[in-house]
């Protein structure tokens, strides 16, 4: 969308062939040196697939973007790569889904993307990581590796571990409580959907300062318990209820200090939805129609209608373009629901 040719490779062609029909890119090689090579694979994968990258001499410049820094420097260095043209970055904006499918166009916009340069990093891989990260909008960080380590273990690898904590308490739980759910579960739940391996690496490259939080957080957990069960001691109940206020009031104190999304106001999107037939191709038919209609889709869900051989896909675009994709589409045969 901001006129740069992007290539896209995946250890999975049908993941690169889906993000294409999409309109991220194409899925053909590029024919020589690339300005920029940008790693997205889980963090594991990091470090050998930026090795072999820099090795080949894909790239003028690299960048991965992996939830943890410190780690796959300390591999890479291990591995002996010339590091000059390497970036270390993180964008602190993502989804609890995986895959092209989940991806949207507008995810980084006002976002904060940490950027960890060393003494080594050339000048113009940083100035090339800038702007990327203006094309899309976000809001450019530096900071070293290990401090960054330190502050995802507090803002984004704990709460995902308490949020999963919270969410397996229901996988046993009564029928009759769960259907009780409300939006606070919802709230506090929607990154336990997350893929279990994907974490489980995150968290193995961030062990320490992890455990750090949560050591906190399980004082907190303790005194709550024993501050509950004091709540019908007679003697100790005041002291109990002051404790239990004192943590939901610095539990106010915390949130008041979560900044809101910078910039653009989050955008809200018109939905066309399509009958689709659970056939090989169907997608990637779809997003060729809308791209051939000059649409941009912002966003993808898709609804599996039980038994049936068909699903309903949720195409989210700019309202001013729901009107010529709905048009396209019936034209292209296309089955249309409310
Ligand atoms: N999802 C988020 O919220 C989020 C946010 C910021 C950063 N990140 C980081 O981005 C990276 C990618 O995460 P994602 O959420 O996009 O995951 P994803 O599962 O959507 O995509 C990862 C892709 O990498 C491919 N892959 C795996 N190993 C590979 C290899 N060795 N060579 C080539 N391709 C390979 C997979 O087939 C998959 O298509 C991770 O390092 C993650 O820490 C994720
Ligand atoms: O909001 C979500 O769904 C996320 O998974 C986003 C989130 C985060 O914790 O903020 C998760 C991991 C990434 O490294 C960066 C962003």
């Amino acid at each position: 969308a901001r006129g740069v040719r992007v290539h896209l490779s995946d250890h999975d062609p049908a993941q690169a062939r889906t993000a294409a029909a999409r309109g991220a890119g194409t899925d053909e090689e590029p024919e020589g040196r690339c300005d920029l090579v940008i790693v997205a694979v889980p963090p594991a994968h990091v470090a050998a697939t930026l090795a072999e990258a820099i090795g080949a001499g894909r790239g003028r410049a690299y960048l991965d973007v992996a939830s943890v820094k410190g780690g796959p420097r300390r591999e890479l260095e291990a591995l002996g790569c010339d590091l000059s043209g390497y970036l270390g970055t993180h964008p602190m904006a993502g989804r609890e889904r995986s895959g092209p499918l989940a991806a949207s166009a507008d995810l980084f916009e006002g976002r904060p993307w940490v950027l960890t340069p060393t003494r080594d990093t050339d000048t113009e891989v940083l100035n090339i990581a800038l702007e990327l990260v203006a094309l899309c909008r976000a809001v450019p960080v530096v900071m070293d590796a290990d401090a960054h380590d330190r502050a995802v273990a507090l803002v984004s690898h704990t709460p995902q571990l308490v949020s999963s904590m919270v969410a397996a308490r229901l996988e046993d739980a009564d029928e009759t409580a769960v259907r009780l759910c409300g939006q606070g579960i919802r709230d506090v739940t929607r990154i336990a959907a997350s893929d279990p391996r994907m974490w489980l690496d995150i968290l193995s490259a961030n062990p320490g300062p992890v455990a750090d939080v949560l050591d906190g957080l399980a004082a907190d957990l303790t005194a709550t318990v024993r501050a509950l069960r004091a709540l019908d001691c007679a003697g100790a109940a005041e002291e109990a209820a002051a404790g239990l206020e004192s943590v939901l009031r610095r539990g106010n104190a915390g949130r008041a200090r979560v900044p809101g999304k910078h910039g653009a106001a989050p955008a809200a999107y018109e939905t066309v939805t399509v009958l689709i037939g659970d056939q090989p191709g169907e997608l990637a038919r779809i997003f060729a129609d809308a791209g051939r209609a000059g649409v941009n889709i912002e966003d993808v869900r898709i609804e599996h209608a039980t038994g049936q051989q068909s699903g309903l896909i949720q195409l989210m675009v700019e309202p001013q373009a729901a009107a010529a994709l709905t048009a396209a589409l019936r034209e292209r045969g296309w089955a249309l629901r409310q």
